[in-house]
């Protein structure tokens, strides 16, 4: 849908120093020091519409490198043959991200990752009841065993190794943290705690990550799927709690309706620490590779898409659009000239108010008073109890009413307008 309103970056006053009053005071935080590591070429693999070539994957990959995050996360070279070779032709791209693939807990799969280039492997194995019942079948005795012969195998071949429990939160927390401790010792880079079906909420996850920060000390990665609307939140709760790595995708895509969005998690750290974020990631790109993948997956960016929607700056009620015209921080806390989006005040409208049709007055340079912008506000108001109007039918009217008002004709002007239509007649006239 085409925006109507006024682009207002450049045509506002500054904004104030952006203090954030929701700094956290947990010893463990990590909201101003995290990492990001972004799975559109693994989970988003797994999103129902993704078939990614590898010359698709290498774009992304590429933009995804060009934000600055942190790792990519790559399907499985078990997958298929196509995917061991995008392994080996992403971790020859020479990116600054560090390049990893998701394995399971698996001799044959690791050594077979191994081969493909990749800086790290993240071994993967289920231990709820549900997936040792249902899945694999393994008891959590086995699967110890197996994850300390594989973790110490990858990590004999110098990798970086990650070990996560699918389904984490429905798992027994005494095997979660056994395992937990066991690959701890033995030297695992990362343990990963998945909320393998998005049953999780904030205050679980903060409490899961915290218990888990006192029993290990190697980093912690964290994994949310969307199911209940939580991943955002979730991502936060836990870095709040200590962990250190979060797993995304772009929108969001994934397994179902998918994982943590890359735009949403950085929307939310921002607000945390805005220096942070805006200097480790160049969030001017987030659009870029959004686009990609929304084409490369057949899908529309959302209308109310973190940054990106395409009213997630558009201000409309005139209360809002006063303020905002005054000081953007007074209904915004992201900063859209950050994200490289421009902000809107949509003014063609019945909620519209004089305010904000003085602010078009003066971008058009018309010499009118605020008793004209008062008038000319309530007419905007009549037709639009009709219909909407364009940008370009508040303009039509504004510079009729201007042009009426220098042969003392405007009062005329405004009583005649009865319906919208009428607003695009006048155009013609005034134009002739
Ligand atoms: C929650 C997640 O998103 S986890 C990541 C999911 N990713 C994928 O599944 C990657 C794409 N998958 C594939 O291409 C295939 O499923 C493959 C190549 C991994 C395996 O294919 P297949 O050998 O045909 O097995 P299939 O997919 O039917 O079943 C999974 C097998 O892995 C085993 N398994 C499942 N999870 C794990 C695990 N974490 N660690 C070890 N083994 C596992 C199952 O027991 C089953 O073994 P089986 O062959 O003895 O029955
Ligand atoms: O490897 C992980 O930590 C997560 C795997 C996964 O996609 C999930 O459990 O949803
Ligand atoms: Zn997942």
């Amino acid at each position: 849908m085409a925006q109507n309103g006024l682009e207002t970056n450049g045509n506002t006053k500054p904004r104030e120093a952006a203090t954030s009053p929701y700094a956290s005071t947990d010893p463990n935080s990590n909201v101003n020091n995290f990492k990001i590591i972004e799975s559109t070429l693994r989970e988003g693999e797994q999103f129902a519409n993704a078939f990614f070539t590898t010359e698709k994957k290498v774009e992304i990959a590429k933009a995804l490198d060009d934000i600055g995050v942190d790792y990519l996360e790559l399907t499985s070279p078990a997958a298929s043959e196509q995917s061991r070779n995008d392994c080996t032709v992403i971790s020859n791209l020479g990116l600054k991200a560090k390049i990893l693939t998701h394995v399971r807990c698996h001799m044959d799969d690791a050594k077979l990752a191994i081969d493909t280039g990749v800086d790290g492997l993240d071994v993967v194995i289920g231990t709820s009841s549900f997936l040792r019942e249902f899945s694999h079948g393994k008891d959590m005795d086995y699967i110890t065993k197996q994850a300390i012969e594989v973790i110490t195998f990858i990590k004999s071949k110098g990798l970086e190794v990650r070990f996560s429990t699918e389904d984490s939160f429905r798992s027994d927390l005494v095997d979660l943290l056994s395992i937990y401790k066991a690959v701890d010792k033995i030297g695992v880079n990362r343990v990963g705690i998945a909320d393998t079906v998005g049953c999780a909420n904030p205050r679980q996850v903060y409490e899961l990550v915290k218990t888990l920060r006192s029993v290990v000390s190697c980093d912690i990665e964290c994994h949310f799927h969307n199911d209940t609307g939580c991943a955002i939140a979730n991502a936060y709760a836990a870095l709040e709690a200590g962990a250190t790595h979060i797993d995304t995708s772009v929108l969001g895509i994934g397994e179902r309706n998918g994982i943590t969005p890359l735009g949403g998690l950085l929307a939310r750290m921002y607000t945390a620490d805005k220096e942070y974020v805006t200097k480790k990631y160049d969030l001017t790109k987030i659009r870029e590779v959004e686009n990609i993948v929304a084409e490369a997956v057949e899908v529309t960016v959302p209308f109310n898409n973190y940054i990106t929607g395409y009213c997630a700056f558009t201000h409309k009620a005139g209360i809002h659009a006063k303020a905002i015209l005054n000081n953007p921080s007074t209904y915004e806390i992201l900063n859209p000239t950050d994200f490289g989006v421009t902000r809107y005040v949509s003014i063609g409208h019945r909620l519209t108010g004089w305010n904000a049709v003085k602010n078009r007055i003066e971008q058009l340079d018309l010499d009118l008073t605020d008793e004209d912008a008062k008038a000319v506000t309530a007419k905007i108001k009549q037709l639009a109890d009709v219909r909407p109007l364009s940008l370009d039918d508040v303009d039509i009217l504004l510079r009729s009413y201007h042009h009426a008002k220098a042969d003392g004709k405007h009062t005329t002007l405004l009583g005649t307008i009865e319906k919208p239509e009428h607003i695009t007649s006048i155009s013609t006239e005034a134009s002739a």
